[in-house]
């Protein structure tokens, strides 16, 4: 099983409009994107992140894949648990994702081997350039909601080849218990 993180880095387009007072964002943040170049999801878009590193959490994982893909440094505490998404390819899990979603951040974001970063309004997300479960979760994670999800995969490996089967979704989870995370 691989354990692995997402991480949203948001900003304000500066309209002078604030967010609600929920802190959720409004719809002309922007939200930055990677396109992958290499690897599992390669020539998709996705959030930065990727696999857990020796015995580090996945928020210190989240910080260092976010550094290491697009340069941005950010700050472990400002990170708030937006997501735990399972994948399971034919049955069995194959990787569970910890989503992390922050505005706070510094730096411009640069691109590397991996990565090639783009701010997108939250709005014009390519979710047909992306994974085929993005579209039922990213949303509302972007507008300030947690979620956990379940979502199957059949037809063997890689699981970007596979078949994406069902999913179930649970909405406003709370991850408070886990928030060594
Ligand atoms: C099945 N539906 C899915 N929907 C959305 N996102 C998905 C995903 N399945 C995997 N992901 C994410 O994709 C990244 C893999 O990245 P990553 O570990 O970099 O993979 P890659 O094989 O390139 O590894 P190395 O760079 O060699 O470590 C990692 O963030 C992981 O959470």
């Amino acid at each position: 099983m691989i354990e692995a993180t997402l991480c949203f880095v948001l900003r304000d387009r500066g309209d002078g409009r604030p967010d609600d007072a929920a802190g959720a964002p409004n719809a002309t943040d922007e939200v930055l994107l990677i396109e992958k170049r290499r690897g599992l999801g390669e020539g998709w878009y996705n959030g930065p992140g990727g696999k857990l590193e020796g015995d580090e959490t996945p928020r210190e994982c989240a910080v260092r894949e976010t550094r290491e893909e697009v340069g941005l440094e950010l700050d472990p505490a400002a990170l708030e648990k937006a997501g735990e998404l399972t994948f399971l390819l034919d049955g069995a899990v194959h990787t569970r994702c910890h989503v992390y979603r922050t505005g706070t951040f510094a730096g411009e974001p640069r691109p590397s081997d991996e990565a090639r970063p783009e701010w997108v309004p939250i709005d014009e997300v390519p979710y047909d350039q992306m994974w085929e479960d993005d579209r039922l979760w990213l949303p509302g994670v972007l507008e300030g909601r947690t979620v956990a999800g379940e979502f199957r995969f059949a037809g063997g490996r890689p699981l970007d080849e596979a078949e994406f089967v069902d999913h179930e979704l649970e909405w406003d989870a709370s991850f408070r218990a886990v928030e060594s995370d």
